[in-house]
């Protein structure tokens, strides 16, 4: 008798950070009948439809207080725990996995009140609003940074690290590097996070003559709402709005300066790049000063508040850094020391632990 595949719902939303690990997982789990929900307008659009039926839903977050919008907020939450209960009975899902973020509310709510079991992975070190609330009532909560579990004193959690694309672990990764870099210099990424960052973007134009002076070539990926970003022309210098191919280029790259997503500092940790991290400050609950810290306390990065800032500091601390190559191989190595390359596949024996029960 041929058995039947497994039925897992994988609702993983928005930005970069949430959906490409969870892409990551799905690789490990071929034998399983994947479907994923999402919302109509997001980066899952462009990256999930590819391989996995794409669900979607209209769901948002709640903002601060509570007013009409809020009673808004809360009918269409209703409605999309209908609609996803729906879809997990009529598809036969036995499971739902999810990386939290506001698609979670729906998904986890609705597989719950139907006894299916439900895989939250957290991958901030201060965890999301929606894992604190309904992470007691998830089947397993695993974590991407292991200060996180402190955040959640009633949920036993499991460590995995987070899920890094299949690229990021390939060694022959960096030779597929297509910018016409020379072999031999050094060189500084700068990004910020899947969608830009227009304030470290301004800072770096200001600052890379200093670098270009002292050797370095810069490769600065600028997001497409930078309105000067083809301002700055050097021969050292390489702006582009978007890079695919990252696992290369932190490969490659001897310093980043960027923010402090959860995703990006899990590549960053897999690849050994040395960072300047400056966290986005409007983030929520500023949790991305809460994952820097996890790079700083172990000497793989330097942090800076976005406020505090000046082109004279990250100037001089870049430079610093380029001229004792010592230092950014002990960074690279404290990097590198807090990797877990398989998170992939310890995140997948998780979800085959508790789905197959
Ligand atoms: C503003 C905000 O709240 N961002 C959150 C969002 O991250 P967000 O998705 O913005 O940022 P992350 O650092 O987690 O991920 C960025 C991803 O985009 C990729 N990339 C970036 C630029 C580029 O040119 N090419 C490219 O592929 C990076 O390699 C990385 O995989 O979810 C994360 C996980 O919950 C959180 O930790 C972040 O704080």
């Amino acid at each position: 008798m041929v058995e039947t595949p497994i039925r897992l719902l994988i609702a993983a939303s928005g930005t970069g950070g949430h959906v490409f690990p969870a892409i990551a997982l799905a690789e490990h789990l071929r034998d399983y009948q994947i479907e994923w929900l999402g919302v109509p307008n997001r980066l899952e659009t462009q990256l999930v439809p590819k391989q996995y039926r794409l669900n979607t839903i209209g769901v948002e977050g709640f903002q601060q207080g509570f007013g009409i919008s809020s009673l808004r907020v809360l009918g269409k939450l209703i409605g999309s725990i209908l609609e996803v209960r729906k879809l997990l009975r009529q598809g036969n899902f036995q499971g739902v996995f999810t990386t939290g973020g506001y698609i979670a509310g729906p998904a986890v709510i609705a597989a719950r009140s139907l006894g299916l079991p439900v895989i939250l992975h957290e991958a901030n070190a201060l965890p999301g609003k929606v894992t604190r609330f309904l992470g007691p009532w998830c089947s397993a909560v695993a974590v991407g940074f292991e200060v996180a579990s402190e955040h959640l004193p009633r949920v036993k959690t499991i460590y995995t690290s987070t899920p890094v694309r299949s690229q990021f672990l390939s060694e022959e990764i960096e030779a597929s590097l297509d910018l016409p870099i020379p072999k031999d210099v050094p060189v500084i990424v700068v990004f910020g996070g899947s969608q830009g960052a227009v304030a470290i973007n301004k800072l770096v134009r200001q600052s890379a003559n200093a670098w270009f002076d002292a050797g370095a070539w810069v490769v600065h990926l600028t997001g497409d709402n930078d309105p000067e970003a083809e301002t700055l022309k050097h021969p050292q210098y390489i702006s582009l709005p978007f890079y695919d191919n990252m696992a290369a280029l932190l490969r490659r790259a001897n310093l980043a300066i960027t923010r402090s997503g959860a995703g990006s500092l899990t590549e960053m940790a897999v690849c050994g790049t040395p960072a300047i991290l400056i966290p986005y400050p409007f983030a929520a609950e500023d949790h991305q000063t809460y994952n820097a810290k996890v790079f700083t306390s172990v000497g793989a990065a330097s942090l800076f508040k976005q406020s505090e800032l000046t082109v004279q500091v990250l100037q001089s601390q870049v430079l610093k850094l380029l001229q004792h190559p010592e230092e950014l191989r002990k960074m690279r190595e404290a990097a590198k020391a807090i990797a877990v390359p398989d998170s992939a596949e310890k995140l997948a024996k998780l979800v085959r632990e508790v789905v197959e029960m």
